[in-house]
């Protein structure tokens, strides 16, 4: 609740159902000081709210409580709306104002104007979305409207005071407010509310004369019940709704007709591909709709806690295989849409970071199937092809997403907006923008250079020739992409060697990527052929089994099928260092990637300097690596690694502080950090919601003198959805609590 109306001397609510009675619920608990009113024509109604304490008076009548409300709000059926607002005008005095609750809000509009003559300022068109196939007073719940939206639609006369002041009528019961035009608010609930409840009704109806003994429903499973639920809604009320709303449910049949037949034809012919094709492309968008809007996975994560409780101790034996490399799974979606022909992706990483990706090509109108099990069918639709999307494009806890889509964006002809999650809205996007601007791209960015970022369409891009400040894959990627639609060659020269999977894939789709020396080059104006890709298990990933085997005594663990590109193995080559025992077995090459399966055992580690040209080569391997310095002997030196700052989470200052708590000596530098390694305890560590500080300190409990509780793990999830279970089964015991932040 976010306080009372403020300055509202009393609420009128004229019809007292499970609607206009939620509403007074929720300003009675909400603390509202005003006058709380209500009138029915059911004087019963009235009684009952009166007994509840809803309302200090009430009536069957509205005009006698009339002077003693300044916001009067009408939930009364649709089709009476019209006539109650002319029945009252005369007599609404200068400070009030009046709103409705409506499912329908042309033929309000054009009902009241046909009546008054015109709009009248104190009137604003809303309509809560938000109700329960309950209804009466007695149905008031005094939360129904918390985290609920509730749409105003203020024509050109609506006064805008009048419209602020409905806007915190809502507010104060926990509603998010949104403007939308009155044609717009049809046509969305026409499809996304009435159609729904129309289908309902008539399933049910059509099932139910069918089957006179209705043995049907004795034997409906919970589809059916889920299906049906809202069938059991107020009947009165939907007729209403689609005599009010007739256009736009016509339109939105007709819509659903079309898709109908579609799946007819294809359960007729048996064409098992086109139903997948649509039950996978809905199954996704349900899901997807669940993470965004039911608030239950990215958004949510930002409120959920997830800790981990990591025992210390424990030993790490067996063979397996970790998810999809992270870096190769986005560029997969990526090409393979903008590509001509299907590509299909094997071991795709079904982790919140890459699905964000997948989405993300969903809403600009790419057909995606799966992910089934790491597979995933894209069917292209050329580097011109991408549609406008509805709206942003929410790219969760992703940088990489993000810098590359400001990248392939800004050669497309329409504008797009892309936001993230609070860590992604922390991160620097000028690195990409800036460079995009000297190619003609139009990028806004929100203050000092974060997101969101809104990229112009339209604009003519030029080829470049641009010296990266720092050594970042993602910002070359992003140029490249770019470059795929500017005039000329663009040129991206590297201050160090980064990860070159965006010209690796693009050589494997056709489109070629010359390399002079530390430089990438790539020619406008190509096209990419669609073709199979195989991800390998991520290295980065991996990391985390290497350093877990490398600490424990008596462990032996094989990883199977890790990508060892030789611009990912930073880890590797810093671990051998170290002394660890790492063998590479069945080395192979898969769609142009290096595999191989690693075998690690556990043998006495040192402290090293840390050669700063492995330090993009094992970027996102560090922080796990310094849970390896920790158990090292001697002295670990990092340095030139201030990229680790702007991750996730400040990787450097969240794993100083982390170890610190666990007694490991360190040393923090602006680019980099000492670590002494040696005996340390357990306790309790913030992951800052960082995937990686999370997965490292897991590790660390295996050689810690008490078990480390760790903050904040829910992001784990978004490159490796199964850890927990892995790290469990190799020999470590992990468990995890749920509970708000
Ligand atoms: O290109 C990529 O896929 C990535 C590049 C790296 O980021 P920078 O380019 O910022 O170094 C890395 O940290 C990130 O996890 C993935
Ligand atoms: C830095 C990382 O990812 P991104 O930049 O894509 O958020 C990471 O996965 O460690």
């Amino acid at each position: 609740m976010t306080g009372e109306p403020a300055g509202e001397r009393g609420v009128l609510v004229v019809g007292l159902g499970l609607i206009g009675a939620s509403l007074l619920a929720a300003l009675r608990e909400g603390g509202y000081r005003g006058r709380l009113l209500g009138c029915d024509q059911d004087s019963a109604s009235v009684a009952t709210a009166l007994d509840m304490q809803l309302i200090d008076a009430g009536s069957t009548e509205p005009q006698g409580l009339l002077p003693e409300a300044s916001l009067i709000v009408l939930a009364v059926p649709v089709m009476v709306l019209p006539e109650l607002v002319a029945r009252l005008a005369p007599a609404i005095a200068a400070d009030q104002v009046v709103t409705d609750v409506g499912s329908t809000k042309a033929a309000l509009c054009e009902a009241v104007t046909r009546r008054l003559g015109r709009m009248p300022a104190w009137l604003v068109p809303g309509h809560p979305i938000a109700g329960s196939e309950r209804s009466g007073v007695t149905a008031a719940n005094a939360g129904l409207y918390r985290r609920h939206r509730v749409i105003l639609t203020p024509v050109a006369q609506t006064a805008t005071d009048a419209v602020r002041r409905i806007e915190q009528l809502w507010r104060a019961c926990g509603a998010e407010v949104e403007c939308l035009t009155v044609e717009r608010h049809d046509a969305v609930l026409a499809r996304t509310s009435h159609l729904p409840h129309l289908l309902a009704f008539s399933l049910v109806d059509g099932l139910a004369r069918r089957d006179e003994r209705l043995d049907i429903f004795r034997y409906a499973a919970g589809g059916f019940r889920d299906f049906t639920r809202i069938a059991g809604s107020d009947p009165v009320m939907w007729r209403d709704i689609y005599l009010a709303n007739r256009e736009a449910v016509l339109a939105a049949l007709d819509e659903f007709e079309t898709g109908v037949a579609r799946l007819r034809r294809a359960v007729e012919s048996g064409d098992g591909d086109t139903m997948l094709a649509v039950l996978s492309r809905a199954s996704h968008a349900r899901h997807y709709f669940d993470t965004l809007l039911n608030q239950k996975s990215y958004q949510a994560m930002e409120q959920r806690n997830i800790r981990y409780q990591a025992v210390h101790g424990g030993s790490i034996q067996g063979r397996i295989r970790v998810p999809g490399d992270k870096s190769m799974s986005h560029r997969a979606i990526m090409l393979g849409a903008l590509a001509e022909g299907v590509t299909e992706v094997e071991g795709f990483l079904e982790g919140e970071d890459s699905l964000a990706t997948l989405q993300a090509f969903r809403e600009m109108g790419v057909a995606i199937e799966g992910p089934h099990q790491g597979r995933v069918i894209i069917h292209g639709v050329g580097l011109h092809g991408l549609q406008q999307p509805a709206g942003a494009l929410y790219l969760g806890n992703s940088g990489t997403a993000m810098r590359l889509f400001t990248g392939l964006l800004a050669g497309q002809s329409f504008t797009t907006t892309l936001t993230g999650d609070a860590s992604l809205t922390r991160r620097p996007m000028d690195r990409v923008a800036q460079p995009l601007r000297l190619m003609g791209a139009r990028v806004d960015t929100a203050e000092g250079g974060r997101p969101p970022l809104t990229i112009q369409g339209g604009q003519a891009l030029q080829g470049i020739d641009y010296d990266m400040p720092m050594a970042s894959a993602q910002v070359k990627s992003c140029l490249l992409l770019a470059g795929m639609y500017a005039e000329g060659s663009t040129r991206v020269r590297e201050p160090a060697t980064t990860r070159d999977h965006t010209e690796r894939m693009l050589t494997g789709f056709g489109y070629p990527v010359r390399r002079e020396g530390n430089q990438a080059i790539i020619e406008g104006g190509g096209r990419l052929t669609a073709g199979p890709i195989d991800v390998p298990a991520d290295i980065s990933s991996a990391a985390f089994f290497l350093v877990a085997a490398a600490i424990t005594p008596g462990a032996d663990l094989v990883l199977e099928h890790v990508g060892i590109n030789p611009t990912r193995i930073g880890v590797i080559n810093i671990l051998q260092q170290m002394g660890a025992e790492l063998e590479l077995l069945d080395q192979r090459e898969v769609g142009g990637e290096p595999v191989a399966d690693i075998r690690v055992r556990y043998s006495s580690l040192k402290g090293i300097d840390i050669p700063v040209d492995q330090v993009p080569l094992a970027i996102d391997e560090l922080p796990v690596l310094f849970i390896a310095a920790a158990n090292a002997e001697g002295v670990t030196r990092l340095r030139e690694a201030a990229e680790l700052r702007v991750k996730e989470s400040d990787r450097l200052q969240a794993m100083a502080d982390g170890l610190a708590v666990l007694g490991v000596d360190c040393t923090l530098y602006e680019d980099g950090i000492d670590i002494t390694g040696g005996a340390y305890g357990g306790g309790w560590v913030d992951s800052l919601g960082d995937h990686r500080i999370a997965m490292a300190f897991t590790v660390a409990a295996l050689r810690a003198g008490e078990d480390i509780l760790i903050e904040d793990c829910a992001n784990v999830a978004t490159s490796f959805p199964d850890f927990l279970p892995l790290v469990n089964r190799i020999g470590m015991t992990v468990t995890e609590q749920t509970g708000d932040a």
